[in-house]
């Protein structure tokens, strides 16, 4: 028989893009019914703008679309793609595969639509010779920014490194903290429970607590804006410039290895504790579109199959960072013995099982969360320098994001 031709786009550039070569070819040689053509788009903004336009053209959808989290929303509503629930029933699928506290996040109205592949929590990473040299222990990372300040001064003060702390300006990291406090972004549970008509974040005073604190530490001295490019932040970090920062735990297999020294990673450190405050899940999942050709569409299920076993996730975590999706990969030996041996690897899905499950950590379910990570890029440089109070950057987000979700429930009507 012929061979069904399936187009997979893709947003992995790096370490994370080779891995998931490698795992289309072990794909791609493990049967000989199904040949998949993985095309990198570049970012996550950029393949989101690739597939609005093939969606809106009606033609050159790809036949699976990875997407990131925030586009969850845009994505159910499009009416261009078919939910992987779908499938679930007339394969035999387990949906218990997948963890729940990861598949709920990509079920919208009761049915899951996507299944997640690459799932991230953001983490503290920071230099264990730097912390050495100051004075600190390099076995116990900070987890309120409070103590990040103070080991940051330290840093500096010590000359173990010029920077104590950094962070990209990254919608995403303003989200995480609100989360961390305990409180919702929009409204409506964070639109879980019917769509979000507007944020929270700025009657729920989160949104105001989340600037103060970063413009502290912006003020303080020992902190460094590297700006929005989130690679900027890891260079200088990872050439041993910077003592501490934030990012994903997709970065976790590029810092080791671009690192010149041993690095550990810690929680997302807390503006402050709350018991309803945790992380929300990160990354992205995979689509099936509608492309109206049902053999494509059944190929096209089988590579989603694929990608969620034990051994494909091992596989995929121990490339990159990003956490297993599949509990039972941490089963396979494979992995037991490289968690021994890294137990970096292990710090961010442990920080989603100490989170609690609430509609704070759910993640706001929105369709103009890119354009609203946006607005945030133009209003923090402002935050820093001072141009703009903190009350101001509050009113000015959320008054530009109100808007932007208003023409959206606007258009989906
Ligand atoms: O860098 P990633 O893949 O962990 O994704 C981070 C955010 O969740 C993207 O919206």
């Amino acid at each position: 028989a012929e061979k069904t031709t399936l187009t997979f786009w893709h947003a992995m550039g790096g370490t994370n893009g080779e891995v998931l070569q490698q795992i289309v070819d072990d794909f791609n040689a493990s049967q000989d019914e199904i040949e998949v053509k993985a095309e990198y788009q570049g970012t996550y903004d950029d393949t989101i703008t690739k597939l609005k336009a093939a969606m809106q053209s009606d033609s050159g959808l790809p036949d699976v679309c990875q997407m990131y989290d925030v586009g969850t929303k845009f994505m159910s509503d499009s009416g261009a793609v078919i939910p992987v629930e779908d499938k679930f029933e007339s394969t035999g699928y387990d949906k218990s595969s997948v963890m729940e506290v990861i598949s709920s996040y990509y079920t919208v109205n009761g049915k899951q639509y996507a299944m997640p592949f690459n799932v991230s929590t953001p983490m503290l990473y920071y230099n264990k010779d730097v912390f050495e040299a100051a004075g600190l222990d390099p076995e116990t990372p900070p987890t309120t920014y409070d103590e990040v300040l103070e080991d940051a001064k330290k840093i500096v003060e010590s000359g173990a490194a010029p920077v104590g702390y950094s962070q990209a300006i990254y919608g995403w990291f303003f989200e995480q903290q609100l989360a961390g406090l305990g409180v919702t972004y929009g409204n409506n549970d964070n639109g879980r429970k019917e769509a979000v008509t507007a944020v929270d974040f700025d009657s729920n005073g989160g949104g105001l607590k989340v600037f103060d604190m970063w413009k502290k530490l912006y003020d303080s001295g020992y902190f460094e804006d590297y700006g929005t490019t989130t690679a900027d932040t890891q260079t200088a970090f990872f050439s041993g410039q910077v003592g501490m920062i934030i990012e994903s735990t997709a970065i976790l297999k590029n810092a080791v290895d671009s690192s010149p020294f041993e690095v550990g990673t810690g929680y997302l450190p807390r503006i402050e504790q709350n018991d309803e405050g945790g992380v929300i899940i990160g990354g992205g999942s995979l689509w099936l579109t509608d492309t109206g050709n049902e053999a494509n569409e059944d190929a096209a299920w089988k590579f989603i199959e694929y990608i969620t076993t034990p051994d494909v996730q091992a596989k995929w975590s121990m490339g990159t960072g990003y956490f297993a999706i599949n509990e039972k990969a941490y089963e396979t030996e494979d992995m037991k013995a490289y968690l021994k041996e890294n137990p970096n690897f292990e710090t961010a899905i442990n920080q989603l099982k100490d989170s609690p499950v609430n509609c704070n950590t759910a993640g706001v379910l929105s369709g103009v969360q890119t354009e609203a990570r946006l607005t945030f890029n133009e209003i923090m440089p402002q935050v820093y320098d001072g141009k703009l109070t903190t009350q101001d950057a509050v009113d000015q987000l959320a008054a530009s994001v109100n808007k932007a979700i208003e023409n959206y429930n606007e258009s989906i009507k």
